[in-house]
């Protein structure tokens, strides 16, 4: 029997000779009555050394529910399942976990600093009665921590800050996230679900790790990025041709992270300020995408113009729907890149949390270095063609191949052929209710020398091209200098 045992039977037998003294309490006078109660109290204070904390789950007038309860549910999660008899389940906000809690009445032992404390699951049943004639049950559920009061400022202290924030860490990482998209100046969401993680996203190992480590060394740093002062955000530039896996590498680092996603659809957005607006709007914790960044904004500082075909279009309209020329040329008065760049650097020292900034683009080459430099997007990112380890990765997750003797012939096409994730993907995807790994690779392989061969043929009308306009600067150099 722990000490802690001993007080609670001796507690029971206080509370038996206090419900004795229940019953007879209406013997005695008044004065004696309250005399006896006060000294009984120091008494059972004075005996048993423990202190308690009630954490009710709802609290204030409003009846709020309490964060610290919520906060505390979370926190007890993982040692209420491994440790209580007795358990509730419930589906997790996310949608997809079932989340056990102790059940009613069930105790958990937990360890700080090598102190030991107790946390009980109780409630409190009070029936009232209703303007219909039924009396309502009225549950109050609380959290009871225990602890030896020597321990009362550690616990207080230091104890409960880490039950919070490690409670809402928890919290965080098992919350459903959205996916945001903006019309115009205003964010619509939907509950973001993309299955895309690190693990299937093919690329070489070693610069998955890389980045990896990098996300999660920054989704830790709050403390050293106050301490230099900088704002609490991470640029990535992704590039590469389409079907790389730029997108994709967006979704799983929102997954790493248990970030939300702000897809940010820059050319429906009018102006700076309407920029402005819903970069404000964003919250912390998420990744903010600006893809194909290259279209979006022409880098002299316009937003992208109109395409000829575009104005046609719109003249050739209806005149009745066709909206009044202010408006048409006030929506082509558009977001600049100063302001772009403006919001990069500024916007986000102002506002808490961190976030991820991530432009993606087919053309890395046509960006202005003003946009990519350093401090803005502190990691450049190319993804292309797959190689031998991608190829590994989509095998292993397409067919759960780890090796195979066609692996080989791959490896040798791969480097000339220039085919991207996504085709390369293309080729495994399940295609008959019998999904034999073998045809799924040979199918590949012959993409792969159908590919190399284009290639080849490109290669070579660029060099003929190449050729001829050698010869065509050739000419024209004999020609000047014979008419000299
Ligand atoms: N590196 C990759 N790893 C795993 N899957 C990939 C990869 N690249 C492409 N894919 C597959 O191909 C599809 C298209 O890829 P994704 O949309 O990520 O390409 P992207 O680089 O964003 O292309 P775009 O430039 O056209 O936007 C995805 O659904 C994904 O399944
Ligand atoms: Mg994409």
């Amino acid at each position: 029997m722990t000490p802690r045992d001993t007080f609670a039977h001796l507690g029971s037998i206080i509370a038996s000779l206090m419900f004795v003294w229940a019953v007879f309490q209406q013997f005695f006078p008044y004065q004696l009555r309250k005399y006896i109660e006060k000294y009984s109290q120091r008494l059972v204070t004075f005996v048993f050394p423990y202190i308690q904390i009630t954490f009710n789950e709802f609290t204030g007038e409003r009846l709020m529910r309490s964060e610290a309860y919520t906060a505390i549910e979370n926190y007890l999660a993982s040692t209420s399942s491994t440790q209580a008899k007795r358990l509730k389940a419930d589906i997790g906000r996310n949608n997809q976990s079932v989340v056990l809690s102790m059940d009613d009445h069930e105790e958990v032992e937990v360890e700080f600093q090598g102190i030991k404390l107790w946390w009980a699951y109780g409630k409190h049943v009070s029936k009232t009665q209703s303007f219909s004639s039924y009396p309502v049950t009225d549950e109050k559920r609380y959290y009871k921590l225990t602890f030896h009061k020597r321990h009362r400022d550690l616990i207080i202290g230091t104890y409960l800050k880490h039950v919070v924030k490690e409670g809402k860490a928890i919290g965080v990482r098992n919350r459903q996230r959205n996916l945001y998209t903006n019309t115009g100046y205003r964010w619509s969401h939907v509950v973001f679900e993309h299955p895309a993680t690190f693990d299937t996203v093919a690329m070489e190992q070693g610069r998955k790790s890389e980045i990896m480590e990098d996300l999660i060394t920054f989704s830790k740093a709050e403390e050293f990025y106050a301490r230099v002062g900088r704002a609490w955000k991470r640029g990535y530039l992704l590039y590469g041709p389409p079907g790389t896996g730029k997108s994709t590498m967006v979704a799983a680092v929102a997954n790493l992270l248990s970030y939300d996603i702000y897809d940010l659809e820059l050319t429906a957005v009018k102006d700076n300020t309407e920029l402005r607006k819903l970069l404000i709007e964003t919250s912390g914790k998420s990744v903010i995408v600006i893809e194909d960044i290259d279209c979006s904004l022409d880098l002299t500082g316009q937003r992208r113009k109109k395409t000829e075909k575009e104005e046609v279009q719109e003249e050739t309209k209806d005149p009745k729907q066709r909206p009044p020329k202010d408006e048409r040329e006030s929506r082509t008065s558009q977001v600049t890149l100063s302001g772009l760049l403006n919001f990069i650097d500024g916007l986000w020292s102002a506002c808490g949390g961190e976030r991820v900034i991530v432009f993606t683009t087919n053309h890395v080459e046509k960006l202005d270095p003003a946009l990519i430099r350093k401090g803005r997007m502190d990691k450049h990112i190319e993804l292309s063609y797959c190689g031998y380890e991608a190829f590994k990765v989509l095998a292993k997750n397409y067919l759960k191949l780890e090796s195979h003797h066609l692996f080989s012939r791959i490896a040798t096409l791969l480097p000339d052929a220039k085919m991207t994730p996504a085709d390369v993907a293309e080729h495994l995807m399940p295609k008959t209710a019998r999904g034999d790994a073998e045809i799924y690779l040979e199918s590949l392989i012959k993409g792969l020398e159908l590919a190399k061969e284009k290639e080849r043929l490109k290669a070579m009308e660029e060099g003929k091209e190449k050729e001829s306009s050698a010869k065509e600067e050739e000419i024209a150099e004999m020609e000047e200098n014979s008419g000299r």
